[in-house]
């Protein structure tokens, strides 16, 4: 992977591009011309040979090094699966884990045509340092959980402000910094009123998860006399630089006050689906009430993959066959929240193929089954392809994959996997004591 990129000058040949046979070219990071008219000189030329090509893709929620627990525990309802299977095995976890499951998650993300994404989880300096190492774009968010414990909130509190600091001084304008309060049942209100606050006063972003199941609903309400949302909303958390991941449970007055506060909902099918949480996000109500509305895997162990063409699909027909209406979410509106929604969820301009905008872009493979026929590219990007037939991937006009290469990847899987080996002996070692 190229340590430092250096603006090189782009030219892809011979794509289609909205049923037009076209040359792009990227100048500075930018697209500087789409068009038969667009060439010039430039330090890599790519051959397009009628490849397909699209905006590239952003996923608002995930927690990135999970790709290291794909598979270690599947078909559990949520609070089983955390309190006895997940965080159990995360209590193990080192920084040079997350190093490596980070790595390994942005191989599989630029693989599959993702070039920034949303994280929540640990150790996340050394998320930023896999980040600015494999040349993506992210929002990092250390997972504030203090579990209703004062002496736990102020080692929260420490760790937020020191990720915050150390990622600004990393002055990579494509990692961002975020606050992460876990959720309504994880954080306590002072600790959600600390994030909402901090997160105020560095004008950086809120990742939270909201409403995922009907259990978080019911116990709020018997707690604390109001719903999640609500909760949320009185400890400042709700404003137009919050994420909220999953919003499956909530009410038309929820939708109304996500709306009214600019909050964008974070749409996760595939998790939803997989840990049966027993309701589709309500998109058409928070659509029409003005919410943001974009798309995210959830970790690696509750989805099993990165693959945002997969989870474009799967949101086009939970909300179809959910809702019972053969037209909501159609295929250009389910794209639209994979890149430019999700792209302007996290503060950053990309996402949208665009003369001016930042040289996000994916080429899918022309000749490949599921782009045959080509009636349609977006028909097919959402209901056809998946990943695997994305071929080359620009972010910010760096090329992170050309023609199925991504430099450095055998070194990436070898070092994710020596820490799966080693993050299972610590957690098996303790478990024999
Ligand atoms: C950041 C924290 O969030 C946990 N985590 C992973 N998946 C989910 C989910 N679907 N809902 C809530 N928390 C989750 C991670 O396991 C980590 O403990
Ligand atoms: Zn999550």
């Amino acid at each position: 992977m190229k340590e430092s990129y250096n603006g090189e000058d782009v030219l892809i040949k011979d794509v289609e591009v909205q049923g037009r046979r076209v040359n792009i070219k990227v100048e500075g990071g930018r697209f500087a011309a789409i068009g038969e008219e667009a060439g010039g000189e430039a330090d890599v030329v790519i051959e397009g040979r009628g490849a397909v090509a699209l905006p590239g893709l952003y996923n608002t929620h995930t927690h990135a090094a999970m790709t290291l627990l794909r598979g270690y525990a599947d078909d559990m309802l949520l609070q089983a699966w955390l309190s006895e299977k997940i965080w159990p095995l995360e209590a193990h976890l080192t920084g040079e884990d997350v190093y490596w499951g980070t790595q390994l998650a942005c191989l599989e993300m630029i693989r599959s045509g993702t070039v920034g994404f949303n994280d929540m989880y640990f150790f996340m300096d050394e998320a930023a340092r896999a980040v600015d190492k494999m040349g993506m774009k992210a929002q990092l968010a250390y997972g504030f959980i203090d579990l209703f414990d004062e002496e736990k909130r102020e080692k929260e509190i420490k760790a937020t402000e020191a990720l915050v600091s150390s990622i600004q001084a990393m002055n990579n304008p494509g990692i961002k910094a975020a606050v992460g309060p876990h959720a309504v049942y994880t954080v306590s209100e002072e600790g959600l009123s600390w994030c909402a606050e901090f997160s105020r006063q560095q004008n950086i972003g809120i990742h939270v998860h909201l409403a995922e199941t009907e259990q978080e609903v019911t116990d709020c309400v018997a707690k604390t006399g109001v719903r999640p949302t609500q909760v949320l909303d009185r400890c400042g958390l709700l404003t137009p630089r919050t994420v909220a991941a999953h919003c499956c449970w909530l009410d038309s007055d929820d939708c109304a006050l996500l709306g009214d506060r600019g909050v964008f909902a974070s749409h996760n099918p595939t998790s939803n689906m997989k840990l049966a949480v027993g309701r589709a996000m309500p998109y058409g109500l928070l659509k029409e009430r003005g919410a943001g509305l974009c798309l995210g895997t959830d970790g690696c162990s509750s989805n099993n993959n990165l693959d945002m063409f997969e989870e474009m699909k799967f949101a086009a027909l939970l909300q179809k066959f959910f809702w019972h209406s053969p037209t909501i979410l159609p295929a250009g509106e389910a794209l639209a929240m994979a890149s430019a929604n999700g792209a302007e969820a996290l503060g950053f301009k990309g996402g949208r193929l665009e003369v001016g905008a930042p040289a996000d872009l994916v080429l899918l493979d022309r000749r490949a089954a599921c782009n045959t026929p080509l009636y349609n590219a977006v028909s097919n990007a959402v209901y056809a392809c998946n990943g695997g037939a994305v071929t080359t991937v620009l972010c910010d006009g760096r090329v992170l994959m050309q023609d199925g290469v991504v430099p450095g990847e055998a070194e990436v899987l070898d070092g994710a996997r020596q820490a799966i080996a080693g993050l299972l002996e610590r957690h098996q070692a303790s478990v024999s004591e």
